[in-house]
Parts: structure tokens; C-alpha cells; sequence
């Protein structure tokens, strides 16, 4: 951890939420939301298709009002933060469309010199153009129109602008979406230089549960309007049951069993069979098995009422 990471790690959370309640019309998408994330930190933020995750996302950023709720993001409420607070957080949008003529070297320079005014000896302020431009690997197309970059060039370039201000705080709504196998990689080594050697508090979503594994210090996921889940990817799965499964085969005949205890239980299918096993294999249950059962689990407490009362 770097000194200045140590020196920020004691202070509050870079972001903290409370019962964070939203209603769109009659539509109660989120009912009672609370996370933090703490500074320095890459957290994760899963969910199925309209769980509320850009809804969520968008209120921290200042974007949109909540219906209820506690929200501070880097000590302000974002609803009423000024423009000092602006220039700290980092925002990758959907897609930057405007400016189709102006070249990617130009737009950054120009959204850079708006972030100058907050540059501080300790935290200077915009990134330099060319060195920003070579980390998310836009050198090359530096001086080309920017309606003329392919998708993922163009993401690349989101993902420029999103950080030119140097943010303590970055928000990246699925942000490999469109992304080839490269610039995936790419972005996630970006992600982690963010995170190791800038400290910066990252938070994301994504449906990509490898990229989260990949990526994220702690996951959390939302499903049926609030966070069912939060830990590292090894304790979600560690949380459901049965962990693993294992799979064998004596002579043609094939078995499956899930397991917490897979050593004992292995042991004992070599006291027991011995030579007559012709096949093993331990699978241990993924990310993906993980979030499919918590969000079940939840969806089904939703569709039977009183069952949710029980289970508490
Ligand atoms: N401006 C709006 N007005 C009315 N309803 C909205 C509005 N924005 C979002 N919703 C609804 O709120 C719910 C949550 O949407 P949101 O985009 O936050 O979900 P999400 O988790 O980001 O979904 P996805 O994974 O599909 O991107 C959806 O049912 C959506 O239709």
C-alpha cells in the first residue's frame, strides 16, 4: 500500500450509502440499498438486467435524485456537490458521440484544461495528453477524426476521458462492452495500474463475471432492489452450499456428488474403490454458479410472500 493510501485508509469510505430507495412512477427499483466502498479500493456491482445497477451508478455520480436515502460520495451528497467535487470523479459514459470531427488528441486536451484549476502539488491535475493517450493504446489514432474510430477505439477513448482528470474516484458503467480480447486485457491492466499505483477508488459494473473475478476486490450484487451479496469472489462461493462437486467413474458406471469436504470424501472413494476408479475430476462451483444461485434465491423469496420473513 502506498503512503499516501496508508495515510487515506483510516478516513471514511469513499463512498458510503444508506437505505437508498428509488421509484420510478409506481416501479420501486431500489428498496433499501447500502455499500460502501472504500478508498483505494475496486469493487464490483453485478446484477441481472434491470436490477438498478446504472440507476445506482447514476445517483452517486450526481446524476440523478434519489427517492430516499443516505448517499455521500467522497465525503459531499453528490445531489449538492459543487464543481471542486466534480473534478475528482471520473465518469465513463456509454460512449462519447459528440465532437465526430475533432481528433482524440484535441478532445483530451480540452476536457484536460478544465481540470487544471483543481491541480494541487500533491494531486496534479489534467493527466498529460500523450502519456494518457499511450496507456489506453490510442497513439496511433491520436490525430484522426473520432467519427472515424472503430467501436472500441472509440471505448478506449470513453475511457480517456473518463480519467484525463486524474479522479480519486471512477465510475466505469460496463465499460468493456464492445471490447475485443485485447483491449479487454488491456483495460484491465489499466483498471489495476488505477488501482496499485494511483489509489484510485474504482467502482464498476459489468456482466461479465470472469472480468469481475479478475478485477474486483469485493463483489457486490444487487438483485430485487438491494445488495444480496458482498465479498470477494471466494467467500460469495465459499457462501453457497455444497462448493464443490465431484465426479467419478468406476468401470462404465459414471457418479456425481457435491461436497463441502472434498478431501475426506475423496480419500474414502479411494478406500472404497481403489483401482476399480477409471476417472476423477473435483469441480469447484464458479463465480457464475455463485451469482445464478444468490439471485435465484432472491427472485424466488420475492415471488412467495412471507417466505423472506422466515428466512431472516
Ligand atoms: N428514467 C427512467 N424512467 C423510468 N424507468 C426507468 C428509468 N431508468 C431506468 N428505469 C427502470 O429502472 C429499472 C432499473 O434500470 P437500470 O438501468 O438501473 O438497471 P440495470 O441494472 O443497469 O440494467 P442493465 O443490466 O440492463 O443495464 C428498469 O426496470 C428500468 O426500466
Amino acid at each position: 500500500m502506498s503512503p499516501d493510501l496508508d495515510r487515506k485508509a483510516g478516513s471514511e469510505p469513499a463512498i458510503r450509502v444508506r437505505g437508498l430507495q428509488m421509484t420510478y412512477g409506481e416501479q420501486a427499483v431500489l428498496t433499501g440499498v447500502d455499500l460502501d466502498v472504500r478508498v483505494g479500493e475496486v469493487v464490483c456491482l453485478l446484477g441481472p438486467n434491470g436490477a438498478g445497477k446504472t440507476t445506482t451508478i447514476e445517483i452517486l455520480e450526481g446524476f440523478r435524485l434519489p427517492s430516499a436515502g443516505e448517499v455521500r460520495v467522497l465525503g459531499e451528497d453528490p445531489a449538492r456537490a459543487g464543481e471542486a467535487w466534480r473534478a475528482r470523479v471520473g465518469v465513463v459514459l456509454q460512449s462519447w458521440r459528440d465532437h465526430a470531427r475533432w481528433t482524440p488528441r484535441r478532445l483530451l486536451a480540452q476536457l484536460g484544461d478544465y481540470f487544471t484549476p483543481w491541480s494541487t502539488p500533491e494531486h496534479p491535475r489534467p493527466y498529460e495528453v500523450d502519456m494518457l493517450l499511450e496507456t489506453v493504446g490510442l497513439t496511433e489514432h491520436a490525430d484522426r477524426k473520432i467519427g472515424t474510430l472503430s467501436g472500441g477505439q472509440r471505448r478506449r477513448l470513453d475511457v480517456a476521458v473518463g480519467i484525463i482528470g486524474r479522479p480519486e474516484l471512477l465510475f466505469l458503467d460496463e465499460p468493456t462492452a464492445g471490447f475485443d480480447p485485447q483491449a479487454r486485457r488491456d483495460f484491465h491492466e489499466l483498471v489495476h495500474r488505477l488501482s496499485d499505483l494511483e489509489g484510485t477508488s474504482i467502482l464498476l459494473t459489468t456482466h461479465d463475471l470472469a472480468e469481475a473475478e479478475k478485477l474486483a476486490d469485493r463483489i457486490l450484487i444487487l438483485s430485487g432492489g438491494r445488495i444480496v451479496a458482498d465479498g470477494s469472489a471466494d467467500e460469495l462461493t465459499r457462501q453457497v452450499a455444497g462448493t464443490a462437486e465431484v465426479r467419478w467413474a468406476c468401470g462404465a458406471d459414471r457418479f456425481v456428488h457435491p461436497t463441502d469436504d472434498v478431501v475426506p470424501f475423496v480419500r474414502r472413494l479411494f478406500e472404497e474403490h481403489g483401482d476399480e476408479l477409471t476417472d476423477l475430476e473435483v469441480r469447484r462451483a464458479s463465480l457464475e454458479d455463485t451469482y445464478l444461485a444468490m439471485v435465484q434465491r432472491t427472485e424466488s423469496r420475492a415471488t412467495e410472500p412471507g417466505l423472506q420473513e422466515v428466512a431472516r
